[in-house]
């Protein structure tokens, strides 16, 4: 069986889940909107894969930009639909794809109420079979919630205190900052993403704040985990080392041990875009005091999501089940399980 995969919003997230879609072979690509003619508008013409809003399809014929059709138009060619609109347009087109008993994933930027269902690969993947709406928890919920549930598969976690230093814009936003200042987001305490965490993990104590700097590349966090009993160094790192989607990054050895080495990094390996899917763990920054774990991490915000929506789509489906889901993803998108695989493939692929 193959899932009939449109994405609605051709942007920094539907671009790349439309070319993760591609890679799927249990899934088909129907189509992606866009809503202004521009150089991604060309390339999904060119695929034979663009499709517009009912009163968008003389803009892009003036355009000489040919389309494919309407969102309604594939809205009834697919099984569901990937809404990756900017943050709070997919709960307008929610009575839309009700209208054509679609089943849809939205994004971070959408209320939990918008799908009535948060999801998170590790966590909860399971519990999306034979739903119609999930919502992709955002990019630093999703880091968070990388670590604590393999944390919790492990370990008795007691709480949760996490600071969110958020990247300023992504690379390509040049309408938002800040230039030149850390911003409290908000300045009241908490911030939401301890929030989102708990639309998935309802039962943990956890609290977050967040500021915003003026970087585009990633995402940081400052964590610190309490658990129900002592735990040690050892224990800790063999669980992050081999929990799917983590990568514990020896930043002595390496020299990897900021944010801009860790994209130089991503580059380097030859990662498209420099996507980093999973979730980057500075080694030496483990430390662990009796039943307190401290660590900082890293999250590059455009791609982490990436992985996650492809299982969202087998998860609502009922394709595969979890582990299936981890496997074929993964492979397909090329994500490691260890730092040392991640060399080992530079090596490799090195000049192909
Ligand atoms: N950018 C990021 O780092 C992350 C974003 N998200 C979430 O993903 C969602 C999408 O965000 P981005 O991809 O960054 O946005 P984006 O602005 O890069 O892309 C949005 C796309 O939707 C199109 N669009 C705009 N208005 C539309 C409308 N009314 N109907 C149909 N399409 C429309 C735009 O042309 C663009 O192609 C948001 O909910 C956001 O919160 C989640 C994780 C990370
Ligand atoms: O950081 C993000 O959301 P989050 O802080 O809710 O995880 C996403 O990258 C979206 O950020 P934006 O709202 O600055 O586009």
């Amino acid at each position: 069986m193959s899932v009939k995969v449109a994405v609605n919003g051709f942007g920094t997230i539907g671009k790349r889940v439309a070319e993760a879609v591609l890679k799927q072979d249990d899934m088909t690509l129907v189509g992606v909107t866009k809503t202004k003619p521009d150089y991604l508008a060309m390339i999904a013409s060119r695929m034979g894969s663009l499709y517009v809003p009912e009163d968008r399809v003389e803009k892009f014929q003036k355009a000489g930009i040919e389309v494919q059709g309407t969102l309604k138009d594939l809205l009834e060619k697919v099984d569901l639909v990937v809404d990756a609109t900017p943050g709070g347009v997919g709960k307008e087109y929610k009575p839309l794809y009700e209208k054509f008993g679609v089943k849809a994933i939205f994004q971070g930027g959408e209320k939990h109420e918008v799908a009535g269902f948060s999801f998170s690969t590790l966590c909860n993947y399971e519990e999306a079979e034979g739903k119609q709406f999930a919502r992709v928890v955002s990019c630093n919920t999703t880091g968070l919630l990388r670590l604590i549930c393999a944390l919790r598969n492990h370990f008795k976690v007691k709480s949760v205190r996490a600071t969110i230093i958020r990247r300023g814009a992504d690379p390509a936003e040049t309408k938002k900052g800040p230039i030149n200042a850390i911003v409290p987001n908000p300045v009241t305490l908490p911030s939401h993403h301890g929030v989102d965490v708990r639309t998935v993990l309802p039962d943990l104590d956890v609290q977050t704040v967040a500021a915003v700097v003026p970087t585009t590349i990633m995402h940081s966090h400052v964590l610190n985990v309490r658990f129900e009993e002592p735990v040690t160094r050892e224990d800790v790192l063999k669980v992050l080392e081999e929990a799917p989607r983590i990568l514990v990054i020896p930043s002595e050895l390496s020299g990897v041990k900021d944010t801009a080495k860790i994209i130089e990094l991503a580059r380097d390996v030859g990662r498209k875009r420099y996507d980093l899917y999973e979730l980057a763990i500075y080694e030496e920054s483990v430390s662990v005091e009796g039943d307190e774990l401290f660590l900082m991490q890293a999250v590059h915000q455009e791609s982490i999501v990436t992985p996650e929506n492809v299982d969202a789509i087998r998860a609502l489906t009922g394709l595969v089940s979890k582990e299936e889901s981890l496997k074929k993803t993964d492979s397909t998108l090329g994500i490691v399980r260890s730092f040392s695989e991640l060399i080992e493939r530079a090596a490799s692929n090195y000049g192909k």
